[in-house]
């Protein structure tokens, strides 16, 4: 059976892992399988550190796009992978991978979720999660100094040279391939939404609309 796929997009902080996590918590984890976009990041070893501190994490070449296809493209037809392991706080890939076995249900995480077309194409449900600016910057740093090894002038330096501009180029472009918008995150009633078009889905209730009562797709 061909797995119902998930895209979950939207800015940095915007709270993608959090949609994420709870639509695992509604479903059932042995239905799931996340694919983490930010394991993707390429490695930076062959760079000093102080290199690795000026790249544009935000623009997206700073991923690897040919692993992430091929990965996508075996789990999205039922074989595991081993997904790489990134370390936030070095820039770099980890030695070690992670097995990830497919299961009927895979969400794509990441503030690319949406902008590979081909991978959209295999998405039968697009979430871009949308949160303000302010908001999002503000969980950043605390995240990223809590647990990313980043000072609080890193975070507004990288913030306002990379993050806001590619924000703006790359990722908030990709609200325009979403079936859903979450507005200010998280909240209880979209996820209702989700997970029972999820159910509806997998449960084999699956509903069979009569396309003359859409638009056609552009
Ligand atoms: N709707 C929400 N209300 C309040 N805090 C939230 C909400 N959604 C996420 N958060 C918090 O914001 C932070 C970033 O959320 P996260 O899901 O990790 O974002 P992302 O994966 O998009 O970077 C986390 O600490 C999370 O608990
Ligand atoms: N070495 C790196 C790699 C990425 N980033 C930042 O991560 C952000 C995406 O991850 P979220 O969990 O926040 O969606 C992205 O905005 C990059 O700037 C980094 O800081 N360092």
């Amino acid at each position: 059976m061909k797995p119902f796929i998930i895209g979950v997009a939207g800015g940095s902080g915007s709270g993608k892992s959090t949609v994420t996590e709870q639509i695992i918590h509604a479903v059932g984890s042995e239905n799931v399988t996340i694919f983490i976009q930010d394991n993707f990041y390429l490695d930076r070893s062959n760079l000093t550190m102080e290199e690795r501190n000026r790249v544009n994490f935000d623009h997206p070449a700073a991923l690897d796009w040919e692993l992430m296809r091929k990965l996508f493209d075996d789990l999205a037809n039922g074989v595991p992978i081993q997904m790489p392991q990134y370390d936030f706080t070095t820039h770099t890939r980890k030695a070690e991978t992670v097995t990830i076995a497919p299961a009927q249900i895979i969400v794509v995480e990441g503030i690319f979720g949406l902008y590979d077309e081909t991978m959209c194409n295999h998405m039968a449900l697009r979430i871009f999660v949308d949160t303000a600016a302010d908001i999002r910057l503000m969980r950043r740093m605390k995240r990223d100094i809590g647990e990313r090894a980043r000072t609080l002038d890193s975070v507004m330096e990288q913030y306002s040279k990379f993050v806001r501009p590619m924000h703006k180029k790359f990722v908030e472009p990709t609200k325009e391939a979403a079936h859903i918008i979450i507005p200010h995150g998280s909240n209880k009633a979209a996820l209702e939404m989700i997970v029972s078009r999820i159910q509806t889905v997998i449960n084999g209730h699956k509903i069979n609309l009569n396309h003359d009562m859409f638009f056609e797709e552009e």
